[in-house]
């Protein structure tokens, strides 16, 4: 992703100032929020005093599959300060877990994310850049993890919901859900990243239509509009959902074993990343070496297998 990879990526801001002429306003505000490296661990502290909710994650090694569940269900699953902790925490799990290969991200009781836990949003009217900090370094390690992910979006997506939905490879949606970027009409713009992942996602112009309509869109018109990758039938109850997701992404994205899976999920970040073809192609001669003449493939050479 050409976007800032977690946010410790440093932007020389004169060259930037020079590249993109920058307006005054503009500049004023990027020399502000790239002046200092924010202290994640103070912030993480201080998100943490903000209890309410929990998100769990379960982690299948004979599947490979984790699920990770935002679990606030009477607030329609909106991200407290202490479930932004708790994501974080196993984002970092996920990161080392080598059996891995897919995650589902899904709310509890048949319900996605409405957004930040607006009880949490105004007690923390003071703290939003930090907050901001440390959402954007989680939802981009969970965007860069070495797994294929897929967010199951039921009942409401809005708001913060919608941008995690973006920090997923996937999406799939419930044939009754709705989603939509309504930062606009909270009078906001994005917190957690959304807008540079929609305009690397679908392009500025789709980006830009998101955020500056806050449309709720339909399962239906999401699909239209090439929002979501999937939708399920609307013969199936909230509960049978997950299990179907999961049948979804383990059939499609997860046949395979977990450290090619893994290897090809890391040289399609790296490319995205380095926004360097030469360096790219050089980290995936590097990966290709890993594996050519491995147990894998001459274990599939032996078997002379027909691709039809
Ligand atoms: C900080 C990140 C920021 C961003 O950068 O994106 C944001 O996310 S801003 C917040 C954006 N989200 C919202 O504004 C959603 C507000 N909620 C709604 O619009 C509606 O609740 C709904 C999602 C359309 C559902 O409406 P409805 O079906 O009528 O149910 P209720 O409204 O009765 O909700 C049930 C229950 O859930 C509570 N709830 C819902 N959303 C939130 C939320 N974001 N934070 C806290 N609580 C939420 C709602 O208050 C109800 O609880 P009770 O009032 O106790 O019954």
């Amino acid at each position: 992703m050409a976007a800032i990879s977690g946010i410790t990526s440093h932007l020389s801001f004169t060259v930037l100032r020079k590249l993109l002429s920058l307006p005054s306003m503009l500049t004023t505000h990027f020399v502000r929020s790239t002046s200092s490296q924010p202290d994640l661990q103070a912030i993480r502290d201080e998100l943490e005093k903000f209890q309410g909710g929990s998100v769990d994650l379960e982690m299948d090694d004979q599947s490979g599959i984790a699920i990770m569940m935002l679990n606030n269900p009477k607030r329609l699953n909106s991200l407290t300060g202490k479930m932004m902790v708790d994501m974080a925490n196993h984002i970092t799990a996920l990161e080392k877990w080598s059996l891995g290969k897919g995650l589902v991200l899904v709310g509890a009781s048949g319900n996605f994310c409405s957004g930040g836990d607006l009880t949490f949003v105004r007690k923390a009217l003071h703290y939003g850049e930090e907050m901001a900090a440390f959402q954007h370094d989680t939802l981009t390690r969970l965007l860069n993890l070495p797994l294929v992910s897929v967010a199951l979006l039921q009942g409401h997506t809005l708001g913060g919901g919608a941008e995690l939905s973006t920090a997923c490879d996937f999406r799939v949606m419930s044939s009754s859900a709705r989603l939509g970027f309504v930062q606009i009409k909270m009078g906001l713009t994005t917190g957690w990243g959304a807008t540079t992942r929609l305009v690397h996602l679908f392009g500025r112009q789709k980006a830009l239509g998101l955020l500056t309509s806050a449309k709720v869109f339909s399962a239906e018109e999401a699909e239209k509009e090439g929002l979501v990758d999937h939708v399920l039938s609307y013969a199936l109850q909230p509960e049978e959902e997950l299990s179907v997701c999961k049948n979804w992404l383990a059939s499609n994205y997860c046949g395979y074993d977990a450290d090619l899976t893994q290897a090809v999920k890391s040289s399609v970040v790296h490319c995205d990343l380095s926004g360097d073809l030469i360096e790219s192609l050089r980290n995936e001669r590097r990966v290709f070496g890993q594996f050519w003449g491995g147990s894998a493939q001459r274990v599939a050479l032996e078997a002379k297998i027909k691709h039809k």
